[in-house]
């Protein structure tokens, strides 16, 4: 495995690289496969996670080698709809980055705008200075980033955090990831606005809507995972609860599904108290069953929207 700082003397450098045997030995060929494994969809999202990965095996290698190198820029943009995947995929990247020796923890920390901006004068920059302290040698996740600009308000103090945040983001390029996250139409007025994260962010990934197979698919391995499973007529029920789902407000791709396997767990524990006479077996205790799913508010028709916290 390659040293992850260049060696001083000229003798010791390597003159090549094994660049697959590297691909294998820092453990990113493990993180991608579990990427591919466990994540449903996200087809774009891999890809561009694979040439970073590649970019950054390849700017090691040079470093190794002594060959002209730059420290990457490696701020980022995830933009897409809430419950696309990006925190999750976040987390991931924390991994690959700390694998590959660009940071020093791979931790994630996920802030939004309330965590970072105060509510008085003199409080937003400790505040921000303290997230900054927990997230050094890691990533910091800023979670609907485009918050912290008010352009209706001269005096907000979002404007101190998001001039503190440019300074680190410039000069803690190697000890601190930004990524920067939310809807991508409200994150693009941001960059506009603000010029200065524009420059500092080299990569912008989008995450696109999940489609309705995808969904059944998140669903169906989110159980799997909890040791529960679909019988044959609630897959089909829950194909039919997505269709719907999918149309009405506050959804919010595979945290709507997230939330509604929750709720059929409820039903399907309250079922198993009304019904059951005797002892129940691993069987009905891991099943769900299409009535878990039907129940839900969404199949009422001509029911007003309701929102992703009702029961
Ligand atoms: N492709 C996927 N395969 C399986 N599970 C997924 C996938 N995408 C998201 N999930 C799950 O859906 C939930 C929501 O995902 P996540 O929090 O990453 O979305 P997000 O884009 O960050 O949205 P938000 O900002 O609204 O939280 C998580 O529980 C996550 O594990």
């Amino acid at each position: 495995m390659l040293m992850p700082d260049a060696p001083t003397t000229t003798e010791s450098l390597p003159t090549s690289v094994d660049l697959a045997e590297e691909y294998q030995a820092s453990g990113v060929a493990e993180i991608l496969d579990e990427l591919d494994r466990e994540l449903v969809g996200l087809k774009p999202v891999k890809q561009r996670i694979r040439e970073t990965a590649a970019l950054l095996l390849v700017e090691r290698a040079r470093r190794a080698m002594g060959l002209s190198h730059e420290p990457p820029s490696l701020h980022m943009s995830f933009t897409g709809n809430p419950g696309t995947g990006k925190t999750t995929v976040a987390l991931r990247m924390a991994n690959l980055l700390h694998r590959l020796g660009y940071i020093r923890k791979g931790h994630l920390v996920s802030v939004t705008r309330d965590d970072l901006v105060g509510q008085y004068i003199g409080h937003t920059a400790p505040k921000t200075k303290e997230i900054l302290k927990k997230a050094m040698g890691g990533v910091l996740f800023i979670d609907e980033a485009y918050y912290l600009y008010r352009p209706d308000n001269e005096r907000d103090y979002g404007q101190e955090a998001i001039e503190i945040l440019l300074q680190v983001m410039e000069n803690n390029r190697d000890d601190l990831v930004v990524i920067l996250a939310g809807y991508a139409d409200r994150m693009d007025r941001f960059f506009e606005s603000n010029p200065g994260f524009r420059s500092r962010i080299a990569h912008h990934i989008d995450f696109p809507d999940y489609d309705n197979g995808e969904l059944l698919s998140i669903a169906e391995s989110m159980l799997s995972r909890q040791g529960y499973r679909f019988d044959a007529k609630a897959s089909a029920v829950m194909g039919d609860y997505i269709e719907r789902r999918r149309c009405q407000p506050h959804f919010a791709n595979a945290r709507s599904i997230r939330n509604a396997l929750d709720r059929a767990r409820l039903r399907q524990a309250n079922r198993l108290f009304e019904e059951s006479a005797g002892p129940v077996d691993a069987e009905q205790l891991s099943t769900i069953t299409a009535r878990d799913i039907s129940a839900s508010r969404v199949f009422a028709a001509g029911e007003p929207s309701h929102k992703e916290t009702t029961p």
